[in-house]
């Protein structure tokens, strides 16, 4: 068999234009964390719903204080004082003040307030104010956040803590959001042994379905582990049509390449329905990488070395989960030594990341990706991009932060 090498970004293209919508379901505010809303959401009222104080003071007219000064203070009569949670029971007239705190509702009248500090109690009622203030100053005026009608947050947007703030706000309680993607995982290899097992001579523990499962959770799927299976086609045909049954996306690992054993293709393909989108990257680590589709669920077989799998589930499948990782700027690093690659090929490097003299130097760490540690020691990954055939230190490169 041939691998047909495809660039990451196509074979990305491919699996992207082949993902189903999911569908919607609501949820409550405390549960939307990292949630992905399924539409736009419109403010219904104003926020905040009244003029308000930014600072503890006195509310003025702005007007009463122009020329204030140390020495020739503007005297106002202290007439009213906001209460927190309450309308004020009045208004502010000429050469009048009121005793205002931090977000107390500013009373009529009023344009603006003077901090406590710039001003000094004459007596009960009578306020010395030593600096003149302007119009709007300290205050935030009704609607200034949000404003009725307008879109405050747009359909795709991942909900961050500063997102759900906003919701709150704008009394948005309940939200509809994109199911979490259910994706399936499925080790294979006759050499694999769980991770509480002792590894005979010639074994090893399973790292790839742990970490894969970690890294669907991290990119908000709900992943379902179908177990490691050895390597025999009508078991592995067996445990895939299950995991089909059951998931959005299946993801596989190991069994990828082209030796005898390496069966994924093989059990991929005889699939009722399936139709092979591509076997081989133009990508280091990773080239092994199979992607298919079967009625509509995705299948991605990913390399069996635990750093292919895991460079590859970055770039290839996580996007897929984030679309709003699709387009993901890389930061521009120094580069800490020079590395060769291959021209016609994407190579993706493990670093640490480090300062020095002020600016990011992204420092390689080399090993085979079979190496798991290598990658743990690592900040991120450097990208070479397909048409060099290296970069030299101090030269400035891609990165990505993991
Ligand atoms: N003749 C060739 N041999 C190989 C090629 C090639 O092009 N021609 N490609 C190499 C590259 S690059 C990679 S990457 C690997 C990918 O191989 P497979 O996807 O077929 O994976 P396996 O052969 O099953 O395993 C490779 C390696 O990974 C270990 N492994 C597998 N699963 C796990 C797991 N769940 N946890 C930990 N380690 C795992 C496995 O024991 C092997 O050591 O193929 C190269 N060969
Ligand atoms: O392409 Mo393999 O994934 O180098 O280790």
């Amino acid at each position: 068999m041939l691998f047909t090498t495809l660039t990451l970004a196509a074979a990305r293209q491919k699996l992207a234009e082949r993902l189903c919508p999911l569908p919607c379901e609501e949820v409550p505010l405390a549960e939307a964390l990292g949630r992905v809303l399924s539409g736009p959401v419109q403010a219904r009222e104003d926020v905040p719903g009244f003029d308000r104080a930014t600072m503890d003071g006195f509310a003025v007219r702005a007007a009463d204080t122009f020329g204030a000064s140390e020495g020739l203070p503007a005297y106002l009569r202290v007439t009213g004082e906001v209460l927190m949670g309450q309308a004020p029971n009045g208004r502010v007239g000429p050469g009048e003040a009121w005793r205002i705190p931090t977000g107390g509702m500013l009373p009529e009248g009023a344009d603006a307030v003077v901090m406590v500090e710039h001003t000094e109690e004459v007596s009960s009622d009578m306020v010395a104010v030593l600096r003149p203030v302007a119009p709007e100053e300290n205050v935030v005026r009704r609607g200034d956040d949000v404003r009725a009608g307008a879109v405050i947050l747009p359909a795709g947007r991942r909900l961050r803590p500063q997102d759900i703030g906003l919701l709150a706000a704008c009394g948005v309680a309940r939200v509809s959001v994109a199911k979490r993607p259910v994706v399936g995982i499925i080790g294979t290899g006759d050499e694999i042994v769980g991770i509480e097992a002792t590894p005979a001579p010639g074994q090893v523990r399973d790292v790839n379905t742990p970490a894969l499962a970690a890294a669907v959770c991290a990119a908000g799927g709900v992943p379902v582990v179908f177990g490691v299976v050895r390597d025999e086609l009508s078991a592995l045909e067996e445990v895939l049509s299950e995991a089909l049954a059951a998931a959005e996306m299946v993801l596989l690992t190991g069994g990828s390449s082209v030796g005898v054993r390496d069966l994924t293709l093989r059990a991929v393909a005889a699939l009722p329905g399936a139709e092979v989108l591509f076997h081989g990257l133009a990508v280091k680590p990773g080239k092994p990488t199979v992607g298919a589709v079967v009625n509509g669920r995705l299948v991605v077989g990913l390399p069996g070395h635990p750093v292919s799998a895991l460079v590859v589930f970055e770039f290839l499948v996580r996007p897929l989960l984030e679309p709003e990782r699709i387009d993901r700027v890389p930061l521009k690093v120094r580069l800490g030594r020079s590395l060769r690659s291959a021209p016609g090929r994407e190579d993706y490097f493990r670093a640490r990341l480090v300062v020095e003299n002020g600016v990011l130097v992204a420092e390689p760490i080399l090993g085979k990706s079979g190496l798991i540690a290598t990658l743990s020691e690592a900040e991120g990954l450097i990208r070479l991009p397909l048409d060099v055939a290296g970069a030299e230190a101090g030269e400035m490169v891609d990165f990505f932060l993991l």
